[in-house]
């Protein structure tokens, strides 16, 4: 089987898309991830259109890489003028990239009504273009923009530009569905075509507008293409560009195709998420391989089977993308959701326990009050724990008062919480200000209970979640508050439902310290 080489064009294709932006750094950073993952070329922008990607390539080359290539991104040359003129080309030379990559008309629509010039002086820019950067390149490749909708167009025309670039002796032309309108049925059809005319090794870069990008990808492999252009989770102009989340463990687990190890594949998830962290995105968490939720299971019925064979439901073992298996609390759950949790914490029930009963009809109960328990793993121990007889009181909070007050127009509103708790036999009686309402009462919370538990310092809002229950009523309606926290170890999800909004997130936050100081108390009972 020989190797599919992968270009990634994140850095570039993907700042294309609407509100991707990033730094230099991030940039050189994305980079380093990338080879270590074992990507073959990275291209790192177009050093012609501005001040930041000529940095980059200043700057990529003081990294040491361990194997991929840097490759520069640009246009074949303006009419009228020859190559060495023309600035664009300059500056792709200029970056002494490993690879100049550069991109072509190959649809006589565009060249007639986006260059403006005949169908023929376009084949003299494509030849004499890639002609000399192969003088001045290591390597060069071409892409033949919009070439799937030029061949629909006018396919003897179409080919003419790919033989342009061949007769340059490039060493790779992409066929591009750059509109991303292509089918996958279509797309086979035209590859099998152009390998009847083009000898030089084809490559493949499709855009994701009709949802077909990876399978056009994959297809395009298939067909025998050698190099797959794409992104990082799919980031790109418009819809985005193939994602190559979903692109290399498909070449490498269902194809079988080499591309890059199996160790380097454990660390896509890692990949997606840091991609994401840097440009500022939430996860998709909906996304296939990566995402938190690809193999997550809800339904009773699955989480049985999957049980006794994880194959039943899913399509791939999670750990070889660097996933995980999750199961989720729902009210389609049954006792097999509920013992596989409970494993999870490692609380020991049976499913003819009668309190494994007792917790389904009780979660059933409260999902149907609104509370839902994906995302609050914490919240749902608790109940666990309450349910065995196994939850600990560390506090318990004998009343609270929460008070909004603007005084003047003109001032801001400012809120304060007190708080009265009882620990052992205690009173604590507490005041705190904060920004807004929940914060206030967060910190009057914390601040009764850290002199008798220090470590709750340790624990950080991460994110905080409203959701109004049922839809439709207004500011009458019932809410459920989803708070994330975390500390140095770990992360964890609390709920609460009411329809006060103070109310519901008091519930989140007390399960919040509650699951730190059973957490922390069950790690100091395990070192012992
Ligand atoms: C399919 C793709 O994704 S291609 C990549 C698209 N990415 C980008 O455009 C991002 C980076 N682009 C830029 O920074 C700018 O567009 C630049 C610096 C490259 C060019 O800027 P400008 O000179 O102001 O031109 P503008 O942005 O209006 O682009 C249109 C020009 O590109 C020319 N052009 C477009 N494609 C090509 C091509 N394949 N070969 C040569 N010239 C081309 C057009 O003829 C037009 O030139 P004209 O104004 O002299 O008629
Ligand atoms: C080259 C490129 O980005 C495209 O055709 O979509």
């Amino acid at each position: 089987m020989s190797l599919v080489k992968l270009y990634d064009t994140t850095l570039r294709d993907g700042t294309q898309a609407e509100d991707i932006s990033l730094l230099v750094e991030d940039k050189i950073r994305i980079a380093r991830k990338l080879d270590e993952i074992g990507i073959h070329y990275i291209e790192g922008g177009w050093p012609g259109s501005n001040p930041k990607d000529v940095a980059f390539f200043k700057d990529i080359k003081k990294e040491k890489l361990s194997h991929a290539k840097i490759a520069a991104f640009g246009s074949t040359r303006r009419a009228k003028i020859t190559p060495d003129k023309d600035q664009n080309i300059r500056t792709l030379i200029q970056a002494e990239p490993d690879v100049v990559t550069i991109f072509g008309k190959t649809w006589d629509f565009h060249v007639r009504e986006a260059l403006r010039i005949s169908l023929d002086e376009n084949l003299e820019l494509i030849f004499d273009s890639l002609e000399y950067l192969k003088a001045h390149a290591p390597e060069v490749f071409y892409d033949a923009e919009h070439f799937f909708d030029g061949y629909k167009a006018n396919a003897e025309y179409a080919i003419k530009t790919l033989k342009a670039a061949e007769d340059a002796k490039v060493d790779c032309i992409v066929l591009c569905d750059t509109n991303g309108g292509t089918m996958p049925f279509e797309l086979a059809e035209i590859i099998k075509d152009v390998r009847k005319h083009i000898k030089t090794p084809l490559g493949i870069h499709t855009h994701n507008d009709s949802e077909c990008a990876v399978a056009n990808s994959l297809l395009a492999v298939d067909q025998g293409i050698v190099q797959v252009q794409g992104t990082i989770n799919g980031f790109g102009e418009r819809c985005g560009n193939a994602n190559l989340c979903s692109v290399i463990p498909a070449l490498k687990l269902k194809m079988k195709q080499e591309c890059i190890s199996g160790d380097q594949l454990k660390k896509l998830r890692e990949l997606s998420r840091y991609v994401y962290e840097l440009a500022n995105f939430s996860p998709n968490k909906h996304q296939p391989y990566v995402g938190n939720s690809a193999f997550a299971h809800k339904g009773g019925v699955h989480v049985s089977a999957i049980q006794r064979h994880p194959e039943t439901y899913e399509h791939i073992r999670p750990e070889l993308v660097g996933n995980t298996t999750r199961v989720l609390i729902s009210d389609l759950s049954g006792r097999a959701n509920i013992l596989a949790k409970a494993e999870e914490f490692q609380i020991n029930l049976d499913s003819k326990d009668p309190v494994t009963l007792d917790i389904l009809d009780n979660i059933k109960e409260m999902e149907n009050r609104g509370y839902q328990f994906e995302g609050a793993e914490a919240s749902f121990e608790l109940l666990m724990k309450r349910a065995l007889g196994t939850h600990k009181k560390f506090f318990s909070v004998i009343g609270f008062r929460v008070i909004d007050e603007k005084r003047h127009e003109e001032q801001k509103t400012i809120s304060e919480a007190t708080i009265m708790v009882k620990v052992g036999g205690k009173v604590e009686h507490t005041a705190a200000e904060g920004n807004g309402p929940v914060n206030a009462l967060d910190n009057a919370i914390r601040k009764a209970l850290e002199k008798f538990y220090p470590r709750i310092k340790e624990v950080k809002l991460l994110d905080y979640k409203v959701r109004v229950l049922p839809a439709g009523q207004g500011t009458a309606s019932a809410t459920r508050v989803l708070i994330e926290s975390g500390d140095k170890e770990s992360r964890w999800g609390t709920v609460g439902v009411s329809d006060n909004i103070i109310d519901a997130s008091y519930q989140a936050l007390i399960d919040c310290i509650e699951y730190k100081l059973h957490k922390d108390e069950e790690a100091e009972i395990r070192r012992k």
